[in-house]
């Protein structure tokens, strides 16, 4: 525990949109984004690059980076998915010819099943400590990303899989009923925390969330997108397509103009978590290695293993 904190306590990278301290904070590059000591360590990296859980093609043309998660079976999002998909974006962030972020699954009828269930279950405090930091680090990064950020769900997107489509600043879904999105966190026995209520409140209001949450729904893409948690469906082999011609929309409008407008929006519930970080980590590591936590962690996994069979 006492690593856990002492690694909190160092931390500084986060939460990148700034535009409250000032429009010239926001302007001081073309795009509105500065550099810090992580973008010297990426910045030399080339513009695409074929890491191994995950894929990013940035196209110096449209200034738009397509990001492919492909970690099979279902890119669930481990220690190591989520550490690679940081540094992605953050060489991304930094990089003066990235405007728009397209995000998307290389696995059939899956974007992402969620936090990987593994990372939480039979793991020491400390461990489970530094996945928890790892998945902050991830919503603080794509919440308060200066681009434009886009989800091309091309599949089933539960939990930790809906936080991050719903992270974004557009939501495309392959117009499939059998595909689900929803924050189904309950369903597992376990609860979903402060930010990521805020952000589903903060996308399809707060009676929505109450059901949603309290009842760990799972939305079909039809009812997702009656509800708002996704804004268009299109038809499955269209869907990163259409993020990307839908780019030219959110383009048109000054970076600086529309980062403001975001941070308005986000960063109350950015500054919430960051101002929370490390009681965060401690109420995830001591509700998580509770006994009772377990065991449900277990049975979850074990009613999914016999659904297959
Ligand atoms: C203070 C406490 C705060 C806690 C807050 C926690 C916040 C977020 C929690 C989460 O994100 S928990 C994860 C929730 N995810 C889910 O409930 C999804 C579970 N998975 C599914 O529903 C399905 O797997 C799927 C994604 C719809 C895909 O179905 P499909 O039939 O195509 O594939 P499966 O056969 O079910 O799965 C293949 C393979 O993957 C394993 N697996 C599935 N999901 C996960 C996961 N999230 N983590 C780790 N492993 C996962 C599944 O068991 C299968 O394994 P094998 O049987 O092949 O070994």
């Amino acid at each position: 525990m006492a690593a856990v904190l002492r690694q909190s306590a160092k931390y500084s990278l986060s939460g990148r949109l700034t535009p409250f301290a000032g429009p010239v904070t926001a302007l001081h590059s073309r795009n509105g984004r500065g550099r810090t000591a992580l973008s010297c360590l990426v910045s030399n990296q080339r513009n695409s690059s074929s890491a191994s859980k995950i894929k990013v093609d940035l196209d110096s043309n449209t200034g738009i980076a397509v990001m492919t998660l492909q970690s099979p079976p279902v890119n669930s999002l481990s220690l190591d998915f989520l550490t690679e998909f940081a540094i992605s974006l953050e060489k991304l962030e930094m990089d003066r010819g990235c405007r728009g972020l397209v995000l998307t699954s290389a696995l059939p009828k899956i974007f992402s099943a969620g936090l990987d269930i593994m990372e939480m279950y039979g793991k020491s405090p400390e461990r489970c400590g530094e996945f928890w930091k790892a998945v902050q680090e991830m919503w603080l990064k794509l919440y308060g990303s200066n681009m434009v950020t886009i989800a091309a769900i091309n599949g089933s997107s539960p939990a930790g899989g809906c936080l991050m489509a719903l992270s974004c600043d557009y939501r495309i879904m392959a117009d499939n009923p059998r595909y689900g999105i929803g924050l189904n966190e309950t369903q597992l026995g376990i609860v979903a925390p402060f930010w990521f209520k805020d952000t589903l409140v903060n996308t399809v209001g707060s009676r929505t969330t109450e059901l949603a949450l309290q009842l760990g729904l799972l939305y079909s893409a039809p009812e997702a997108l009656k509800i708002g948690l996704v804004d268009q469906l299109v038809p499955e082999d269209k869907v990163v397509s259409t993020a990307t011609e839908t780019m030219a929309k959110w383009f048109a409008i000054p970076d600086h103009a529309r980062q403001i407008t975001k941070s308005m929006m986000r960063k109350p519930t950015i500054d919430k978590l960051l101002s929370s970080r490390e009681s965060d980590i401690n109420n995830f590591v001591s509700f998580i290695t509770k006994d009772s936590i377990q065991k449900s962690l277990r049975m979850y996994m074990e009613s999914l293993k016999k659904r297959k069979a």
